[in-house]
């Protein structure tokens, strides 16, 4: 054979492989048919959404598998900026952040990916995702073509597309699609000039052929104020909608096309003081089964909630501010902890009727631990430990200043001056701008006196001399994630006024609490505080909790106490609130609990502390009208 026919088959090898490589790996849009194609061929996706911010980074192969135990053939997944870039220019992506083998176990486990990168993602997490250093500017118009907040975006999404560019599916990854910011059409700024820039940063940074979308409530104005021409249009609606009418109205959108439900509602988010959320399993797999049937794609929003550890939970503000729980069960199909649910078994019986399920039994809940009563002792209050907890020493200011003004996003700052003059009568303490963002507890010379509470309580009366020290230690209670109240300031915004004095000459302390306590803090140098100094105000309170051979899930109930935080071997697990419900437990990961060494157990009460100073580690949640 000569060298040209040699060289001739040669290449027509190599183009065959070409074509066959790249015909391999591809993901897209069929207009003609009304579906997407993978790889050429038709492709409906079933899909749940988990956020890996939610789930302890040991836990994530678990609840995968279970997800695609369930006949799952695709998760969706958002990407919260703030939890990736805490100080602007400053990016973590390991542990518990590490998106990258999250993505890998998705991967490894057979599922695709649908990811929603934001940048802002509401998700009922703090500000939507957004970073609170980006409200440095109070002129800063989000979610908007700001240049000061698209400079930031830009900055962002090229550090975050360009390490998700090789997980695209078409790259040999398993990202199918990309959504483009949240919902948009349910902001009031409405600024098609925003999302053209996003349009146009994503596809910079992942290329003309991934499908890029987006989601938006079912109304014709959202989909007219969230949808733009080359991003494809999709629909979110719950079990309370006709389908048909909701997918007549995306296909005003996308004549052409799949039908997308991207965010099905399996359950719903809880605010402090509502009943928990709950949806029926029934209507949920009979509203599955009819989608389904008409060959809709379905996202279930949520598959796995998680957990708000920390100060991550987020907050709506309608006619009033309601910050969401620490629990993001969700009345899910697979439970806050990870327990596949009556839901989820009855969302796979439906999925097995329109594709092969995996074979095999449905993994089954970890196992869970009650260790019994942990006796706590008084360590001090947050006023007298602030040497401790502020070693940097205030800011002095005429005025108050808020949190993001001594840039300190979360948690809690003392505010500290002196009485102005003597008031032996009640005096009325008052916010006129209704500027406690969130709660403040208030003590005058060490005396506890109550609580401010944002759009709840604007005055309190307080007595004391002349020169008395006041302190109001204020705690964000999480960001708005929703609607226009998201540039969500917190501390004391504007002058506090008592009787008719304004009140100056602050001292404004910062506090690491998770710095001093994640450093071994109080069991380095603890003493118990032995005065009989009342059990109200803000103080911090210690006990241990004895290793007992066995690590596993369990949850802690505060029966008795009123509000405050829980830190777990100096890990916070979230926010307790019993007092208000309808949490009443908080979930402790077996990977917080040592099997072998004495494990310290630190709790910040805010109000009132159990007279009987006893937590309890049960091996069951309780979120108020749930069936435990
Ligand atoms: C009470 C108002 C809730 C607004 N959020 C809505 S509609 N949702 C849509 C939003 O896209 C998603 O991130 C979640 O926030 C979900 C509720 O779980």
């Amino acid at each position: 054979m000569t060298s040209q026919a040699l060289c001739m088959r040669a290449s027509v090898f190599i183009t065959a492989v070409i074509i066959s490589v790249s015909a391999e790996r591809s993901f897209s849009i069929d207009y003609s048919n009304d579906c997407f194609l993978k790889d050429g061929q038709y492709f409906r996706y079933i899909s749940g959404s988990v956020h890996y911010f939610r789930v302890p980074r040991c836990y994530w192969k678990d609840r995968l598998m279970k997800m695609y135990m369930s006949g799952l053939n695709a998760i969706q997944v958002y990407v919260p900026w703030n939890f990736h870039e805490p100080v602007q220019g400053v990016y973590s992506f390991e542990g518990d952040r590490d998106l990258e083998h999250f993505l890998h176990l998705a991967n490894e486990t057979g599922l695709l990916v649908i990811l929603r990168p934001g940048p802002y993602i509401c998700a009922e997490w703090e500000m939507g995702g957004l970073p609170a250093w980006l409200l440095h500017n109070p002129k800063i118009i989000l979610r908007s073509a700001d240049s000061e907040y698209m400079q930031a975006v830009g900055d962002w999404l090229a550090v975050l597309l360009t390490k998700m560019h090789p997980w695209l599916y078409q790259n040999g990854g398993n990202i199918i699609s990309v959504q483009v910011e949240n919902e948009y059409g349910s902001y009031f700024a409405c600024d098609h000039n925003y999302m053209r820039s996003l349009r146009l940063l994503f596809r910079n940074f992942l290329g003309e052929d991934v499908v890029l979308f987006t989601t938006d409530g079912n109304t014709d104005k959202e989909l007219a104020c969230g949808s733009l021409q080359g991003l494809y249009t999709t629909i979110d609606f719950g079990t309370d909608t006709n389908i048909s009418d909701a997918f007549l109205r995306q296909r005003r959108f996308e004549p052409k096309g799949p039908l997308v439900n991207s965010e099905f509602y399996t359950g719903w988010l809880d605010h402090w003081g509502d009943n928990h959320a709950s949806v029926d399993t029934h209507k949920v797999s009979k509203m599955l089964r009819d989608m389904m049937s008409m060959g809709a794609n379905v996202n279930m929003y949520m598959f796995e909630g998680g957990t708000n550890f920390g100060y991550w939970n987020g907050a709506d503000h309608d006619t009033r501010f309601r910050p969401v729980v620490t629990s993001y069960d969700y009345d899910a199909p697979l439970s806050e902890a990870g327990d596949p649910t009556d839901k989820l078994l009855a969302i796979r019986d439906v999925i097995k009727d329109f594709r092969d399920i995996p074979v095999g039994p449905m993994p089954p809940a970890l196992p869970k631990m009650a260790y019994g009563f942990v006796m706590l002792q008084k360590i001090g209050n947050v006023s007298d430990l602030l040497e401790i907890l502020s070693p940097q020493g205030p800011v002095k200011s005429l005025k108050p200043l808020t949190f993001e003004e001594i840039k300190q996003y979360y948690g809690y700052v003392l505010y500290r001056t002196r009485l102005p003059r003597d008031i032996p009568d009640h005096t009325p303490l008052i916010s006129p701008l209704n500027g406690i963002h969130d709660r403040a507890y208030i003590s005058v010379n060490g005396v506890y006196q109550g609580v401010m509470e944002r759009d709840i309580t604007l005055v309190i009366n307080v007595t004391g001399h002349e020169g008395d020290q006041m302190d109001l230690l204020v705690e964000n209670m999480g960001r708005v994630n929703f609607g226009p109240k998201i540039n969500d300031y917190k501390g004391i915004l504007g002058n506090l006024i008592l009787g008719n004095d304004i009140l100056s000459d602050w001292m404004i302390f910062p506090l690491d609490i998770d710095g001093v306590i994640a450093s071994g803090w109080p069991q380095s140098g603890w003493k118990a505080d032995s005065r009989e100094a009342g059990d109200t105000g803000p103080s911090f309170y210690f006990g241990t909790l004895k290793p007992n051979g066995v690590s596993r899930d369990t949850f802690i109930k505060l029966p008795g106490w009123t509000k405050g935080q829980v830190f777990i071997n100096g890990v916070n697990v979230g926010r307790f609130w019993p007092e208000r419900g309808p949490q009443h437990t908080l979930y402790v990961p077996a990977s917080l609990i040592s099997a072998t060494s004495t494990n310290n157990i630190t709790v910040l009460e805010l109000e009132r502390a159990a007279c009987h100073r006893r937590v309890v580690f049960t091996d069951r949640p309780q979120l108020d009208n749930m069936a435990v």
